[in-house]
């Protein structure tokens, strides 16, 4: 695929199955996310892949979360299964560094385009996606399950995997509604 084509026709998609990515394809998709514009090198950014079985681990951090936060038994177990919606999950963390030149902001925004780059490597391998975050990328016992620091973020969790069915392609809105020529 062409990286024009690529940027110009991502989409994600939430329909996911087997095959994941997975032994070089997922390596690419790794090493694409440490291909982020990294203001001072300070790669902020750690991910944790959840394959498999993992991905019940996952599960039974939000699980334990929910119940934390005083959820009904069928909202723990939705959050359970959350995880198992693709058959590989990576939680990308923004892994803040100590700097007195390079904001916070900064770090987690780099995070956040490592989501997107892997979102690309994968798509550009014939695998679809989608960066999901929701509550428990905010909930303080995933981030102490996840081993986060107090200055860290989940920044994503990204869904990957193969398209139960073909995707329909989206509309998108037009540059020039968003674009001012000074
Ligand atoms: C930071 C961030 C968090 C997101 N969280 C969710 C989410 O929790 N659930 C969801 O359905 N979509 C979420 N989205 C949106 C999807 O990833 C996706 O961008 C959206 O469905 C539009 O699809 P598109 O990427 O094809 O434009 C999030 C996007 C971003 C950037």
């Amino acid at each position: 695929m062409q990286a024009l084509d690529l940027l110009l026709t991502r989409q994600s998609f939430n329909q996911l199955t087997e095959p994941a990515p997975e032994g070089d394809a997922l390596q690419a998709i790794l090493d694409a996310g440490v291909r982020a514009p990294d203001h001072g090198a300070l790669t902020p950014w750690r991910f944790i892949v959840f394959s498999e079985a993992a991905r019940n681990d996952l599960g039974e951090i939000y699980a334990e979360a929910a119940e934390q936060s005083g959820a009904s038994d069928d909202k723990v177990e939705k959050a359970k299964n959350m995880p198992l919606r693709a058959p590989l999950v990576i939680a990308i963390i923004a892994d803040v560094k100590p700097s007195d030149k390079i904001p916070r902001l900064e770090q987690v925004i780099s995070a956040g385009c490592a989501v997107q780059a892997m979102q690309m490597a994968a798509f550009a391998q014939g695998f679809d996606g989608i960066w999901r975050t929701g509550e428990f990328a905010y909930h303080p016992y995933v981030k102490q399950q996840l081993k986060l620091k107090d200055e860290d973020e989940i920044v994503g969790y990204l869904y990957l995997g193969t398209a139960k069915q073909q995707a329909p392609t989206k509309q998108r809105p037009s540059a020039k509604d968003f674009t001012q020529v000074w």
